[in-house]
């Protein structure tokens, strides 16, 4: 079976690249099945450094094509912030309860039309002996004053998707791949990354 190795140990995120490969008849691993590989410090200043540092880290480790993800919320209001320090924003350990509270502390009083945001993915693809590609994708929306929805992970419960019609964590997981930044990105991936794994399949 054709596989693919994700640099992440986020479980949000490693389900939904499960979901979105399984429709394609692709295996995922994540970092969550190699828990010898060390943590990835990132100490870049974008998402697009972040996820080469991610990828390159683990394809060198496993000597394989490996995917990095690095993602986050942009808000207008806050001047692009949490942006790299998603996952982080309430400080260490990073807790996704307490970033999204942050967030909506910080915006309380700013009205509805100021509250715009977006969702940033950028994805790295690191191949032994080859040049580290990036791509990226976003998902346009905006901070909702409270809570609405289960699904998803991070800060979907307080994004609301203007096409939807709702919070990204009312959306079920097939709505939301179809949808959401990290589709958009793998989007792009797609061509390069069938090319390899066909190739990797006949050898
Ligand atoms: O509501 C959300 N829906 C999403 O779809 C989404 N994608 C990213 N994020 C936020 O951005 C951080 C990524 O930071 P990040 O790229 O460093 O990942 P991470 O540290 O969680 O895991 P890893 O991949 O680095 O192992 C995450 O923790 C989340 O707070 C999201 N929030
Ligand atoms: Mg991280």
């Amino acid at each position: 079976m054709k596989e693919v190795i994700i640099a992440t140990k986020n479980p949000g995120k490693a389900r939904e690249f499960e979901h979105i490969f399984a429709s394609r008849g692709i295996m995922v691993r994540t970092l969550l099945d190699f828990p010898e590989i060390p943590e990835v410090e990132e100490t870049g200043t974008t998402f697009e450094e972040n996820a080469i540092l991610k990828a390159e880290a683990v394809s060198r480790a496993l000597n394989k094509m490996v995917i990095g993800d690095d993602s986050g919320l942009m808000v207008d209001a806050l001047e692009g912030r949490p942006g790299i320090f998603s996952a982080r924003y309430a400080g260490e350990p990073k807790n996704d309860e307490n970033n999204t509270d942050k967030v909506l502390q910080e915006l309380q009083g700013v009205p509805e039309e100021k509250r715009t945001a977006r969702f940033y993915c950028a994805l790295a693809m690191a191949i032994p002996g080859q040049e580290t590609r990036t791509v990226s994708g976003t998902c346009e929306g905006r901070i909702l004053e409270e809570r609405r929805g289960t699904n998803g992970f991070g800060y979907d419960p307080v994004f609301y998707v203007p096409e939807k019609g709702s919070a990204m964590a009312e959306l079920p997981s097939e709505e939301k791949n179809k949808i959401s930044h990290r589709a958009a990105a793998l989007k792009k991936l797609e061509s390069v990354l069938d090319a390899i794994l066909e190739r990797a399949e006949e050898s």
